[in-house]
């Protein structure tokens, strides 16, 4: 058993059974991870083996059949302002301008203090859409939008930032890019992460940790860490390609992806 650690994301014997049509369907068992504060950590794994489900209930979207959640040391049990999270579907709003969909979650959420323009801009500049700050979404690109959503997200300056499948309508050039700019974010900002992907070299890339899922039911299979990239030079994507160990390890993954498959023929 995992001890849950104050600092961090801590998943501890974390099991969820859905109840449909009168039937029991195990979507994950007795799952525990740590993920340290400032890490980003990966859910990669094969279709349904419960990545969304695991992340939905970090962010207390759904509560765990089995097993606690905490994050820094508190119960996660509903949603909360320390946790943000991103969806695919670039969730902004297109009745609001860049900027007001921005602001949006500092209003709605602002206690005692006035809207703070400059948390604003600073996010607006951080996903480089100072130039399109007071156009409407519909004007904007995908890669755009999902920019909006990121800053939208992080100007509430979450502990822990969830991302389901964030970039995976985005065409794989704008994909590639909207990779280093979060990750150029959450090292300057600190920012914790839990990104839900299926891609190995996004996980690979992304990721200081990558818990891989086996599925039905969900299991905790490996945890890859990727200390690896330290010792590249920053910002390379080529040289992270051409790396042994990223090669060894994207082999590694796409056998057990294999596996996986084979046991569910
Ligand atoms: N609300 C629900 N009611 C019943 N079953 C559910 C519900 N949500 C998820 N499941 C089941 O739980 C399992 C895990 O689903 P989940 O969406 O978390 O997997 P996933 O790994 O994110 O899949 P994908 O990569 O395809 O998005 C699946 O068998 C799914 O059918």
């Amino acid at each position: 058993m995992t001890m849950p650690s104050s600092n961090g994301l801590s998943i501890s014997n974390v099991g969820k059974t859905f109840r449909s049509g009168g039937r029991d369907i195990q979507a994950l068992e007795n799952i525990s991870l740590e993920l340290p504060a400032g890490k980003v950590g990966v859910l990669l794994g094969p279709s349904g083996c419960g990545k969304s489900t695991l992340l939905r209930m970090v962010a207390g979207l759904e509560n765990p059949s089995e097993g606690t959640i905490t994050l820094n040391g508190r119960a996660v049990d509903q949603p909360g302002r320390d946790r943000g999270m991103v969806f695919q579907d670039y969730t902004s709003f297109p009745w609001l301008s860049v900027k007001d969909n921005v602001a949006y979650g500092l209003r709605i959420n602002s206690d005692r203090s006035a809207l703070n323009e400059g948390t604003v801009e600073h996010f607006i500049r951080a996903v480089g859409l100072e130039k399109f700050a007071d156009a409407y979404p519909h004007q904007l690109s995908g890669g755009m939008r999902q920019r909006v959503a990121i800053a939208r997200t992080l100007a509430n300056y979450p502990e822990l930032l969830l991302m389901d499948e964030p970039f995976g309508a985005l065409d794989p050039e704008t994909r590639w890019q909207m990779q280093d700019l979060l990750l150029g974010i959450v090292r300057k900002e600190r920012t914790s992460v839990m990104v839900v992907s299926h891609d190995i070299e996004e996980a690979l890339y992304l990721g200081d940790v990558v818990f891989f899922l086996s599925r039905h039911p969900g299991r905790l299979k490996e945890v890859i860490h990727t200390d690896f990239k330290s010792a590249l030079p920053p910002n390379d994507r080529e040289a992270f390609l051409q790396s042994e160990e990223y090669r060894r390890l994207e082999l590694h993954i796409r056998r057990l992806m294999q596996d996986e498959g084979r046991d569910a023929a």
